[in-house]
């Protein structure tokens, strides 16, 4: 069973976050880019015409909602249809203190700023932690109720506005041309396409990542999406206000209309066609947009005579359609894929031989979101996104012992030794003492009695295993357990703290991770990607030390630990590789390196021998025995029941959501009922052979 926790990330084609090989390229790219930056910045005012030079200021001062539009849509999946509210509510304040109170302008700036990231603060809150699109219907309300509010208010000059603003001074120079005032904006912008960058690299733009590809891996492994999202909602809004701010000093007069739904499409658009997810896109997109907004200025009126300002919202419109279907990635896919061409080309295909390298991490953008594959909005896609791999497409995956086994088989002993290499467990319990406790745990469909009245304790450093037959019972328990689903009755306790009804990053946080029977890979990110994932909650780093890329040592080792997990468990060879296009049995040891990535006290693994090859089981089992060996207690969800009798210190079956029995493996076995339950027969020893038959 897949539980989806999140229906609402746009289905555009997403910038992906490469942490192999392509992290050092996308760097050298970034400097590249500053330095182009840097010499248009200093050259423009010089040569471009008057009309090209307002063209050139307001696609900085617009670039700025976009950077903050581009975080929200592109790193924490919401679409926000009222940036333009911000932004307004940035220019008036500003506007007001200049020419109400006589505010300092720095000072008048940052207050203008802070109300923005207040009011998003306040819409935030209630609005994020619901699910679907309600921040995108809010914020367009909040648009209209700027507009309305300030449009019938004396104190903001009604439809007048506010007018008489002055351009600001720099020491004792009036930044009076627009030549000098794009270089006053300038630094600005570059200041947020640096903390922008910095974000989506940072521990909390890959959390972000993850929570795009699938919330509820992400919440398992520790992430707060309600955190997370609204704190980028709110450097989101401070951005937008920080750009009303130089609205406000470049027109003098600001009217409710900067509020309008129009301003917000633009916004939008922006984003869209610079690349979603992209930060250099929404500069891009800015320029673009501001671009076309004059073409469709002179344009409309010569087409449609009389025609009103909205009108050129249907030429808005007709863009986004035809970006959207031509160009999902936008102007960044455009452009990565002519340099992935070009360097590909230049290597006269050599590259793609090196396995260590990523595959679509250093251009291809459209693997997860064009197809759709991770969006959050399709419940079995990220389920789709793993099993792609195992598509009649790719015959290898469908056949894992011949795609997934390494060539150079390893012994035994070398599959045992591996825990030995993997990060330390330190379970805070002696061993035997109650880890976790299920009390009359029961969660109802409607009619459907999933799990019924189920009660056991999980001792420290032991493997239980949890069967029955298909339909028993056991996702929806571990789902309960991992806090994916809330129980209907009952309670959940882990080291002695009730986890049941909270969401899963309270349970992961204080070391309960788990592996899903439906694959939930970060398809947006490498394989390193996905296990550097399994160290979150580990990690310190907030936003605004992501932001100011000040996370380097922490991030750094990590990656280190991360790399030498997938070194441990024989994937170092795919760590650069995309995730979601290693063969199946692959992706399963890969989301197994993730979970122990975390260093759980406790890890529940949902069917973690589906899908592998003979090696790969024995490998995994003899893993399993090692780590419990070291301390870790282990709960697993497995068919093979031959492996669980084997692997278990102790065995609970559930059939049809009721634990029938619980107990040592060899009693268990001996169990009527549970031989009733797997093979419909009340004739013990009937049952008894077939049994052993099956094991
Ligand atoms: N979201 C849901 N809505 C309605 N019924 C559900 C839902 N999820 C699970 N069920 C039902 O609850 C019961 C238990 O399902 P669950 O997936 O937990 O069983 P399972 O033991 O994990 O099965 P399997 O081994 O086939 O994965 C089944 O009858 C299933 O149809």
């Amino acid at each position: 069973m897949t539980t989806n926790l999140s229906p609402e990330a746009p289905k555009l084609t997403k910038a992906p976050p490469s942490l192999g090989a392509g992290r050092s390229r996308a760097k050298r790219s970034n400097l590249i880019g500053f330095g182009i930056l840097l010499v248009v910045i200093v050259v423009i005012p010089f040569v471009v015409t008057p009309s090209l030079m307002n063209i050139a200021v307001f696609t900085l001062i617009f670039a700025l909602p976009a950077i903050g539009l581009n975080l929200l849509m592109g790193l924490a999946g919401q679409v926000s249809l009222g940036q333009a509210a911000f932004f307004a509510v940035g220019a008036y304040t500003h506007g007001i203190l200049l020419t109400k109170y006589d505010v300092p302008g720095p000072l008048a700036a940052l207050i203008a700023v802070v109300v923005a990231m207040l009011i998003a603060l306040l819409v935030g809150l209630p609005l994020m932690r619901l699910r679907g699109h309600y921040l995108a219907l809010a914020t367009l309300g909040l648009g209209f109720i700027v507009m309305i509010a300030v449009r019938e208010s004396e104190f903001t000059g009604r439809t007048t506005g506010i007018y008489g603003i002055e351009r600001p001074e720099v020491f004792g120079l009036v930044i009076s041309s627009n030549g000098l005032f794009f270089w006053f904006v300038a630094p600005f912008v570059i200041v947020a396409l640096i903390l922008a960058l910095n974000l989506s690299r940072s521990r909390a733009g890959r959390a972000l990542s993850a929570v795009n590809d699938s919330e509820l891996a992400a919440e398992c492994l520790g992430v707060s999406t309600y955190a997370l999202r609204l704190k980028v909602l709110v450097v989101s809004a401070g951005l937008a206000g920080l750009g009303g701010v130089f609205y406000a000093y470049q027109v003098t007069i600001v009217s409710p209309e900067i509020a309008n739904f129009h301003y917000s499409v633009e916004m939008l658009l922006m984003v869209v066609i610079g690349g979603l997810g992209s930060v250099w896109g929404a500069l891009a997109g800015a320029f673009v947009v501001e671009l076309l907004g004059e073409g469709l200025r002179d344009v409309i009126p010569l087409l449609i005579p009389n025609a009103s300002g909205e009108v050129q919202l249907v030429g808005y419109g007709l863009v986004l359609i035809i970006v959207i279907i031509l160009l999902p990635g936008g102007l960044h896919q455009a452009v990565t894929s002519l340099l992935k061409r070009r360097r590909s080309g230049a290597d006269g295909g050599s590259g793609a031989k090196n396995s260590r390298r990523p595959a679509a991490a250093t251009g291809s953008t459209s693997t997860g979101a064009t197809s759709g594959a991770t969006s959050p909005d399709d419940p079995g896609a990220t389920s789709g996104a793993a099993s792609g791999a195992t598509s009649p497409d790719d015959p290898g995956a469908t056949s894992p012992d011949a795609a997934s086994t390494p060539k150079h088989a390893e012994s035994a002993d070398a599959d045992a030794d591996i825990a030995s290499s993997l990060p330390t467990i330190s379970t805070p319990l002696e061993p035997g003492e109650v880890i976790l406790r299920i009390s009359d745990l029961s969660k109802q469909y409607g009619g459907v009695t999933a799990v019924d009245h189920v009660s056991f304790d999980v001792p420290a450093g032991r493997i239980l295993g949890l069967i029955g037959p298909n339909g028993a019972g056991k996702t929806t328990c571990f789902n309960m357990i991992s806090g994916a689903l809330a129980p209907t009755t009952g309670e959940v306790t882990f080291l002695g703290q009730t986890i049941s009804g909270h969401k899963p990053h309270i349970a992961a946080n204080r070391g309960l991770t788990r592996t899903f029977q439906n694959l939930q890979v970060f398809s947006s990110t490498d394989v390193l990607g996905n296990v550097y994932m399994g160290r979150y909650r580990l990690g310190r780093a907030g936003i605004v030390r992501g932001m100011l890329g000040l996370q380097g040592s922490e991030q750094r080792a990590h990656r280190d630990t991360a790399t030498s997990i997938l070194d441990a468990m024989r994937l170092g060879d795919v760590a650069g590789t995309e995730a979601a296009s290693l063969p199946f049995g692959r992706q399963r040891m890969m989301e197994v390196c993730r979970a122990l990535a975390a260093e759980p006290a406790l890890l529940l693994l949902d069917e973690p021998m589906a899908g592998l090859s003979g090696h790969e089981r024995d490998m995994l089992a003899g893993l399993l025995r090692s780590l419990r060996d070291a301390g870790l207690t282990i709960v697993l969800v497995e068919h093979d029941v031959a492996q669980v009798m084997s692997l278990a210190d102790s065995v609970a079956v559930l059939d049809d959501g009721v634990l029938i029995a619980h107990g040592d493996p060899e009693s268990v076995r001996n169990d009527p009922k549970v031989m009733k339950a797997y093979l419909g027969t009340d004739n013990v020893d009937e049952a008894r052979s077939e049994l052993e038959e099956l094991s």
